[in-house]
């Protein structure tokens, strides 16, 4: 598995069981080159959209093929998950979705804005701003505490410091964790952990979060924490959250989902 964390630094060089996976399995024998783009669910035009989207690496001589047409509709206050098996390319599309990469074909507006088109420079701009990045790992600073942590996402997006203390409290607050402020990582439970990432995640108000495998670290109870406080973070903070799983158990928290199989995705 390659490390979305990994891939993304250098990007940034300026963020199954029994039933079920039998079931995947047979549907992952006869993908569909592409199915309908999700239908649009509110007045409101999309967040980000993903129009015919390929993506493919060189490597030696060979050329792969990861991405082969995707089609994608994220629209504001929307959780969504991309689901399929390891290798299927779900981190290189959210690499293209946070700007951290740019597709070989196809077009990706965030907020309309040609992303595909842009430099990395124009786009870390627009992720500093407005995307948040969640990981496996939980990615915290293991020598400062929860709040701290979620100051630094703050300082990284030129917040004023007047409105850090305010926000930061209620980022916290609203994860849960008002009472565990000043622990520091090593003091906190792999699930608070993961909270204190999703407070970092958002506090700077991005209009997007994306989580590559959240919840994969926890065990179920924990995940089911987890994935409460993404309900609650989607609906209070009016943020869109796209975030790949292997868990099935998870699913029926998602507004859609979308399957992917070998670089398309496939009805489910
Ligand atoms: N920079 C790269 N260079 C070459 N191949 C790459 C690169 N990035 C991804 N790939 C290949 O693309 C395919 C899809 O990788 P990706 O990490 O997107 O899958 P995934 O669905 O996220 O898998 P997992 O669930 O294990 O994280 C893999 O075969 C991987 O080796």
């Amino acid at each position: 598995m390659l490390s979305w964390l990994g891939r993304r630094s250098a990007a940034e060089k300026s963020g199954e069981q029994g039933e079920d996976l039998a079931k995947s399995l047979e549907k992952a024998k006869k993908p569909e080159a592409a199915i309908a783009v999700q239908e649009r669910p509110s007045a409101d035009g999309p967040l980000l959209s993903v129009r015919n989207v390929e993506r493919s690496f060189d490597v030696g001589s060979q050329k792969i093929r990861v991405l082969k047409g995707i089609n994608l509709n994220l629209y504001p206050s929307q959780l969504v998950m991309l689901r399929g098996r390891s290798g299927s390319g779900k981190t290189t599309l959210m690499n293209l979705m946070g700007g951290l990469d740019t597709p070989t074909k196809g077009e990706i507006f965030f907020k309309d804005r040609p992303f595909h088109k842009w430099d990395d420079d124009k786009r870390t701009v627009v992720r500093r701003k407005d995307i948040g990045f969640i990981f496996q790992a939980f990615a915290l600073m293991p020598l400062l505490s929860a709040y701290e942590n979620v100051e630094l996402s703050l300082r990284m997006a030129n917040i004023p410091r007047s409105q850090w203390k305010e926000r930061i409290t209620s980022c916290l607050d609203l994860v849960g964790l008002s009472k565990r402020m000043h622990h520091r990582p090593f003091e906190l439970s792999g699930g608070e952990q993961q909270r204190v990432a999703i407070a970092k995640a958002i506090a700077h108000k991005p209009s997007l979060i994306l989580a590559d495998e959240p919840t994969a670290e926890l065990d179920s109870q924990m995940t089911a924490q987890i994935m409460q406080v993404f309900k609650e973070v989607v609906a209070a903070e009016n943020i869109s959250l796209c975030m790949t799983t292997h868990d099935p158990t998870i699913m029926e928290v998602a507004d859609h989902v979308y399957e992917m199989v070998d670089g398309v995705f496939v009805a489910n």
